[in-house]
């Protein structure tokens, strides 16, 4: 039986240093479940509410353990995260954090799989979700919130699209990752890491796409299959609301200048995916750049939709992107993210699984992005909080979760 008999809530280090909550969900016949809250350092405006992780577990405690306890079953998930909002009373989870209830949903679901015996993917996706795997973009240049005197763009992101299985592909975005910093030492450019592991030098970012690009030709030669690259370029990020231009350390541009200059940075560099290329409240922007790139890029909502179907259905009103990213802590369950990467399919949107910038060793979403059969998962190149995930995906098509 999946009946839940105990939820544990502590506070747990996360990958920059800081307190998270993690949940421990127990049932009735012996399953069990652990699952952490990651957290973003370029946060979305409209994202739902992380609270300091001592109040959130507290808040928790008073209000949503008691309902779940003896009453909720683990392995009906979509009972589970009703409950969890039901107990919150708000929009945002506001009251017991988005923190505390994606631990609980997430450790929830393993609580689930662990009584099945089954495997996380499997119990969320089902016997006959198909053999696919998600390719996964890797972090190998970056800056904006995440390195303090690096690129503008927040992220350069290695994509392995032709990489015959999930173990190539991820050992394709660690020698990029690799030939990255051989490029740098070889122009002198010493560099640290950002908060995901990518490298983070004090280069513009005229000189990282020469470098990616570089990087990435060596190593598809190297492999001898197809690597391309794509952005974050977490724009809400440098956009001045008052003046209504996007600050860059060398220029600005306005809304025109900056749909153009992606467009043509899609043009040059063959870009597979470009996220966040505009503010987050701007849908008709977004409408633009999609109306002229979208045929051959991703064109994805990250700070635009916040992983939520209400925004994600205005996106698709305005023709604002062709896909979306889910972030479970950005919505706060599992059942909420599921629902917009419904949504998405519905409406001939693609879905990218991703990791946040603050994470922990969980690996939950490694097994969301399998069990519905996404097309890429962004996570990360190196780290042990990235690579849990990455290695996860190797276990997931070895059968050896
Ligand atoms: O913007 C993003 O897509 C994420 C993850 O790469 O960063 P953060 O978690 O800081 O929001
Ligand atoms: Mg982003």
């Amino acid at each position: 039986m999946t009946r839940i008999t105990d939820v544990r809530l502590r506070e747990v280090l996360d990958s920059r240093g800081n307190p998270t909550v993690e949940a421990d969900v127990l049932t009735e016949s012996g399953g069990f479940g652990r699952a952490a809250a990651p957290s973003g350092a370029s946060t979305g405006e409209y994202e739902a509410i992380e609270r300091p992780a001592g109040e959130a577990i507290a808040a928790a405690r008073e209000t949503a353990v008691p309902r779940l306890v003896g009453e909720a079953f683990a392995g009906n998930q979509r009972e589970v995260d009703g409950i969890l909002r039901a107990a919150d009373g708000t929009d945002d989870f506001s009251e017991i954090g988005a923190n505390s209830a994606v631990a609980i949903s997430m450790a929830a679901a393993k609580a689930g799989a662990d009584v099945l015996g089954a495997p996380l993917f499997q119990h969320l996706g089902g016997t006959f979700r198909g053999d696919n795997f998600p390719v996964p973009l890797g972090n190998v240049v970056g800056g904006g919130e995440h390195a303090a005197d690096a690129t503008d763009i927040q992220e350069f992101l290695s994509a392995p699209v032709g990489a015959p299985s999930v173990a190539e592909a991820v050992f394709a975005n660690a020698a990029v990752h690799a030939e990255v910093s051989e490029l740098l030492h070889e122009r002198d450019v010493a560099a640290g890491k950002g908060d995901e592991g990518a490298w983070a030098p004090s280069i513009d970012d005229a000189e990282a796409f020469d470098i990616v690009d570089e990087a990435v030709s060596t190593i598809e030669d190297e492999v001898g299959f197809e690597i391309r690259f794509g952005l974050d370029v977490a724009a809400a990020e440098m956009y001045d609301d008052d003046a209504g231009v996007y600050e860059y350390s060398n220029t600005t541009r306005d809304t025109d200048e900056q749909i153009a200059y992606v467009a043509d940075l899609v043009e040059e560099y063959d870009l597979v995916y470009v996220e966040d290329p505009l503010d987050e409240n701007d849908y008709e922007g977004f409408a633009k750049l999609t109306e002229k790139v979208g045929d051959r890029t991703l064109v994805c909502g990250d700070d635009l939709f916040v992983t939520n179907t209400e925004r994600l259905a205005e996106g698709i009103e305005q023709g604002a992107a062709n896909s979306i990213l889910i972030k479970p802590n950005q919505i706060g369950t599992l059942t909420d993210a599921f629902d917009a990467i419904e949504l998405a399919r519905a409406n001939g949107y693609e879905s990218i699984v991703s990791h946040r910038s603050g994470e922990t060793e969980d690996t939950t979403i490694a097994h969301l992005a399998v069990a519905t059969d996404v097309p890429f998962i962004k996570t990360g190149a190196v780290g042990g909080e990235r690579t849990a995930k990455l290695n996860e995906l190797i276990r997931i098509a070895d059968d050896a979760t």
